[in-house]
């Protein structure tokens, strides 16, 4: 684990923090902790979660030599004279055929010993009891165990189960799997100004983050626990951590992150006991975030409250971290080359800026425009958010982070 003492102390001229890069800041939430403790779960439980032991096949695939088109099974060279009927999950009324045989078969049934093709229906002729055609030796016949061997390793730990994972386990024999804990995320909004329902009055504002971080954290590997609203002030929101930290693995605290009269996120975590691993990181949107422990040992990931900061801070702290604890293997970094944008977007001189952009057929990046910290339109309209290092000018490629849809 990364520790304080570890960051880098470069002073940020604006805000007067120290923020970690960017790069750096991902490294150290995704290595802020361990993967949680493997549970034994029936597969209709496993998805979206990571196994924590490779998958063996138990058993071979195919488990028998089957027929992989309807049709006839044939032994040895044409004509063949038709000796009965085979059909898939019935048990063999013909296990044997000789030379000058045949069987008609279905698809997936067993294939006869014996057999040494299977003639699809297209191509064979029929005059009573005897078939002619043509078919190359062991023509659609799939051999046992020839797609998987018994006790081959077909996915690693680390894996995220996905609905294919699913099937293919089921194909193997597997009524249960060894998968990770997900984490559980608390998620904290704050702010007097934010309302849940209808249109705000005057001064207030719609609550974006609420309804935005839930499917964040579900795609990014936690469980997210119902929202809570936490007014502004240091008593209610020291109140709000103390209560969810009891309950959660890591909390996702909302708003108050800044420097303004009501933004009591740092004063309070510092209150409360919590080591800072990063005190605000080198990128637009999203400077203010934070990631801190609080003693009890459960992590805070402070967001701003502006809805697009809080999103790109969302996948750039708190997305790695939950993947971490929930034990998936982080994915590969993509790239992309970048077309110029109409509005003319440029990298920031000293932060990384994250950019809304949409991928057209031939793979290039465009920016979407319409990004600013507080408007989700870009990001809703997005395929990809491109990362754009600090300064010159706008590189030819560019790293894509993948957004939850
Ligand atoms: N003096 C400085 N002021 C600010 C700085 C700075 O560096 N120095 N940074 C600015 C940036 S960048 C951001 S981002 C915000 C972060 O502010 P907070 O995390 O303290 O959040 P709030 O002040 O509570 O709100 C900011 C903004 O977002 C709206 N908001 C808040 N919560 C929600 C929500 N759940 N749904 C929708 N909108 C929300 C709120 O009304 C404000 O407009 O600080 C800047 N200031
Ligand atoms: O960086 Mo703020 O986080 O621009 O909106």
């Amino acid at each position: 684990m990364t520790t304080l003492d570890e960051r880098p102390t470069a002073r940020h001229p604006e805000t007067h923090e120290s923020p970690t890069p960017w790069p750096e800041a991902r490294r150290i939430a995704a290595g802020a902790a361990q993967p949680l403790p493997a549970r034994d779960a029936p597969l209709r439980r496993c998805r979206g979660r990571a196994l924590a032991e490779p998958l063996v096949a138990g058993l071979a695939l195919p488990g028998f030599d089957t027929a992989a088109m309807d049709g006839y099974a044939v032994a040895g060279p044409a004509p063949w004279r038709v000796v009965g009927r085979i059909l898939a999950g019935r048990e063999a009324v013909i296990d044997r055929i000789a030379a000058g045989e045949a069987a008609e078969i279905a698809t997936g049934a067993l294939v006869p010993a014996g057999a040494t093709a299977v003639l699809p229906y297209e191509q064979a002729g029929r005059a009573g009891e005897l078939v002619t055609g043509s078919v190359e030796a062991g023509r659609h016949i799939r051999r046992r165990g020839e797609e998987c061997a018994e006790g081959r390793e077909v996915l690693p730990a680390g894996t995220v189960v996905s609905p294919a994972a699913l099937g293919l386990a089921a194909s193997l024999g597997c009524d249960r799997l060894a998968v990770h804990r997900r984490p559980q995320v608390a998620v904290l909004v704050t702010g007097d100004e934010v309302v849940r329902r209808g249109t705000p009055p005057p001064g207030r504002v719609r609550d974006a983050i609420g309804p935005l971080l839930p499917g964040l954290v579900e795609w990014a590997g936690g469980e997210p626990l119902p929202t809570t609203y936490v007014p502004d002030g240091r008593t209610p929101l020291a109140e709000g951590l103390t209560r969810a930290a009891r309950a959660t693995d890591v909390i996702a605290a909302c708003g108050a992150s800044s420097r303004g009269p009501a933004d009591h996120l740092r004063g309070t975590l510092r209150e409360l006991g919590a080591a800072f691993l990063i005190d605000g990181v080198a990128c637009r949107p999203g400077h203010p975030q934070l990631l801190a422990r609080l003693p009890c040992g459960t992590l805070v990931a402070g967001l701003p409250g502006n809805p697009y900061a809080a999103y790109a801070a969302g996948l750039t702290l708190l997305a790695p971290l939950l993947g971490r604890l929930s034990g998936r293997t982080p994915p590969g970094p993509r790239y992309a080359p970048l077309s110029p944008a109409p509005g003319g977007t440029a990298p920031h001189p000293r932060d990384t800026r994250l950019v809304a952009v949409t991928l057209d057929a031939a793979g290039r990046a465009t920016p979407v425009g319409r990004d600013r910290p507080g408007l989700l339109w870009g990001a809703a309209a997005a395929d990809a958010l491109a990362v754009l290092p600090p300064g010159g000018e706008l590189p030819p490629e560019a790293e894509l982070l993948e957004l939850p849809q």
